[in-house]
């Protein structure tokens, strides 16, 4: 079946089977005879015998790896950076050709239109498939000239990630510029390769720069070259801190030597290669908080101690998130630097399931209900109601669209049908079906496997009930480390309790239920902070100054206002750190460790030490507004629950009776035919248990409803008690 397969060119010959994620590359030639096959796909290749030309050595990437194993790569430069060139070298070395070509000599694999070889020009893309260390690569070359953009283009639509080729004498050229912008367009990962390190005028430092300056971009600096132009031999890998030699004496470079750098043979080097390495370290700790963490909390004190696997982990996912490019060197010319590429290919581009694209969902079947039977359909037409199995990223009150682009039709279809629904204005927006109002779970208690080992299980099983009912909200106790379950309430709680018994054969044990208090303030404080730490080379100094004053929103979130002097010259990333740690502040009350409602924080004033981390910044802001909170008089905020309580005449006074006890609030008494409705509001920690009372109360006679209202503030004794309680005192 072919699925989620991004069509790259369409071929007029029938492929017996596409794996998904692979990206399916024929060329499309006017003579079948001449058709070839760049990518050998699925399974039955034999069925196609006499396709695959002599130059091509290798069969074994007929078997499909896994989709963690497979990089759908681009090779995207300026004119005559040496993209061509490369290439042949990825294959040479890959074992997908048998000799090197030469773009000079008009015999490489991927330009093989008459025109491409007579000139020594790509035209049309071509793609390869090869393998690399256990790795699948699907690769496509793209032309460099401005006549051919929409090629380029097309390709960029269906990769996962691209190498950028620069010629290291050039630096950035106008076409890289475009190139870049749509790969930017299309979210594309990147890695730079600087080439011709051999060439006369190549300089390391001047191509890193024009990186830096013309595509506004950061690079991260994996390589250093050992000599440059003439004098160009290898490149020393800054991560592992090893020096890669090749043999001056090798025709093809498959054959080099990698050392670790040692203080007796190359003390300079050395020198030069542990500062690059700590800078590496802190450019990649400031673009990465789970990474700043590892580094703050265990290897502060001596950077030499972190693991190349854990700054290779980092450097992957700051890729990913396209901060920072990965940028290495050699010369694909002599054979210099080629194999590392591919390491880095492989390394920090990203696989297919690592992208987010407009629709990955699958349905595989779908079912018509009859109460608990269901009948698999082939299909259905609009305005039917079905269900489906096997979705895996959508969660109760999405709407799913074939792709974003039929969403975007639909939406001008609805537009010109008049079916405009007023106040929203993005496009997308219009097409979406009411989704559910999420409310908020006033109830929570600790939920925990009956062993450890079974923790994983629990986690899933949580998982996936909380696709299935999003009321129901999970979290982990910060201090304790155990899992929280949030809920709308009592049998709510019950329910799930029971479902995961039977649906997953978990027995887990509950802590008792509590109340979900909130938190606020009553008067304006202000507080300043300072953070002042060293880390490797580099100081973090942050000085922050802020107020929190009560507002009224009835919201957890808290207004963030700025300074004048502040807003004006504040970067982006600056402000996202300050947001988080506001935030982060907000969720942990001082009273009770509740949610903090109600409150603005306003930044009267900040400096920042340059250099200084964003992780370092959330935290000295996180804490000032702490500080804030906890100089302010405060207040606890209690859920107040509307109540509705359908009762036969008889039992109207024991019911009214018990309510006064519950500092229940009665509004107003209804009658409905021989029963008496009614309506009022108790506080949440007042109405726990509820239904075996009522049910004693009225002999099984009366019915309840019972809805989140508002959060009030409690008195004082009332909250001076459940202080108390909590802190042990009673
Ligand atoms: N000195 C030197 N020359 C190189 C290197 N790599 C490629 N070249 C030369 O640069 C010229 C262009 O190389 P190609 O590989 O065709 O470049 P391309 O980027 O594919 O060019 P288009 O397909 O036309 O965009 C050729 O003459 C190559 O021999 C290198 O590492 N060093």
């Amino acid at each position: 079946m072919l699925s989620n397969l991004r069509i790259f060119a369409v071929s007029h010959q029938t492929i017996p089977s596409v794996h998904i994620n692979n990206i399916c590359c024929y060329k499309v030639r006017a003579s079948l005879k001449r058709l070839k096959p760049h990518v050998p796909l699925g399974r039955n290749y034999s069925s196609l015998p006499g396709l695959i030309g002599n130059d091509i050595k290798s069969l074994h990437s007929i078997i499909n790896p896994p989709i963690a194993k497979i990089r759908n790569i681009g090779i995207m430069a300026h004119i005559d950076a040496g993209k061509t060139t490369t290439t042949e070298r990825i294959l040479y070395y890959s074992g997908y050709t048998r000799s090197l070509g030469d773009v000079d000599d008009g015999d490489t694999v991927t330009d093989f239109m008459a025109q491409e070889r007579e000139r020594g020009i790509t035209i049309q893309s071509a793609a390869v498939t090869f393998d690399w260390k256990g790795y699948r690569v699907n690769l496509i070359d793209t032309p460099g000239h401005v006549d051919f953009t929409l090629e380029v283009e097309r390709c960029l639509r269906v990769l996962d990630g691209a190498v950028a080729i620069f010629d290291a004498s050039a630096g950035v050229e106008a076409q890289t510029l475009t190139v870049w912008r749509q790969a930017d367009k299309h979210n594309i990962p990147r890695i730079c390769f600087l080439n011709k390190m051999d060439k006369t005028g190549a300089s390391f430092k001047y191509a890193v720069e024009s990186i830096r300056e013309k595509l506004k971009a950061k690079p991260l600096l994996l390589q250093l070259p050992i000599g440059e132009a003439r004098t160009f031999k290898g490149v020393v890998d800054v991560v592992t801190k090893e020096k890669l030699l090749w043999n001056s004496n090798s025709n093809d470079g498959k054959d080099f030597e990698r050392k670790p750098l040692l203080e007796m043979s190359d003390p300079e080097l050395l020198k030069e290669t542990t500062e690059a390495r700590n800078a590496l370290i802190e450019q990649v700790a400031d673009l990465d908080d789970e990474f700043a963490d590892v580094v703050l909390e265990e290897f502060s004190e001596n950077f030499d101690l972190l693991p190349a696997e854990k700054l290779q982990t980092a450097i992957h996912r700051v890729t990913l998130a396209q901060t920072a490019v990965p940028v290495l060197c050699g010369s694909a010319l002599k054979n210099k630097g080629i194999q590392p590429l591919l390491d880095a290919v492989t390394m920090y581009l990203p696989s297919p399931e690592e992208r987010n694209y407009e629709f990955l969902e699958r349905i595989s079947r779908l079912l018509l209900p009859f109460a608990d039977q269901h009948v698999e359909i082939p299909s259905l037409t609009a305005g039917n109601i079905a269900l489906t199995v096997g979705l895996k990223h959508t969660a109760t009150g999405d709407t799913i669209v074939s792709s974003k682009s039929s969403a975007l039709a639909a939406a001008r279809r609805a537009e010109r049908e008049g079916e405009k629904k007023h106040g929203q204005n993005n496009e997308a927006e219009r097409v979406l079906l009411a989704g559910v109002e999420i409310p908020e779970p006033v109830f929570f208690c600790t939920i925990e496997p009956p062993s450890v080992s079974k923790q994983p299980d629990l986690e899933h099983a949580l998982k996936c009930l909380q696709r299935e009912d999003p009321s129901l909200k999970v979290r982990l106790d910060p201090d304790s480390g155990q899992t929280i379950l949030c809920g709308m309430g009592e049998l709510h709680i019950e329910i799930i309790h029971d479902r995961i018994k039977r649906e997953y054969g978990l027995e887990t044990y509950l802590g008792p239920l509590q109340v979900a208090y909130r938190e606020t303030i009553l008067n304006s404080v202000c507080a300043t902070d300072t953070l002042d730490r060293t880390l490797g080379d580099k100081r973090h100094l942050v000085t922050v100054e802020v107020e929190a004053r009560p507002i009224e929103t009835s919201s957890v979130t808290p207004v963030i206002e700025y300074a004048e002097s502040i807003s004006e010259g504040l970067l982006k990333v600056s402000q996202e750190a300050i947001e988080s740690g506001i935030h982060s502040a907000c969720l942990q009350g001082p009273l009770l460790g509740s949610p903090v409602q109600d409150v603005a924080i306003t930044l009267h004033s900040l400096t920042i030490h340059p250099g200084t981390s964003t992780t370092m910044i959330s935290a000295c802001v996180s804490r000032c507004v702490q500080k804030a909170l906890k100089k302010a008089d405060k207040q606890v905020l209690e859920p107040l629950m509307s109540l509705e309580v359908t009762v036969a005449r008889d039992y109207l006074s024991p019911v009214l009776a018990d309510l006064a006890q519950r500092r229940g609030n009665i509004q107003e008494i209804q009658t409905r035919q021989d029963n008496k409705v009614v309506i009022g509001f108790v506080p949440l920690a007042d109405i726990m248990g509820y239904s075996t009372v009522l049910r004693t109360l009225t002999s099984g006679s009366a019915t309840f409803a019972l809805e989140l209202s508002t959060y009030q503030a409690m008195n004082s004794q009332d909250q001076n008690t459940l202080l108390n309680r909590r802190s042990g005192l009673t």
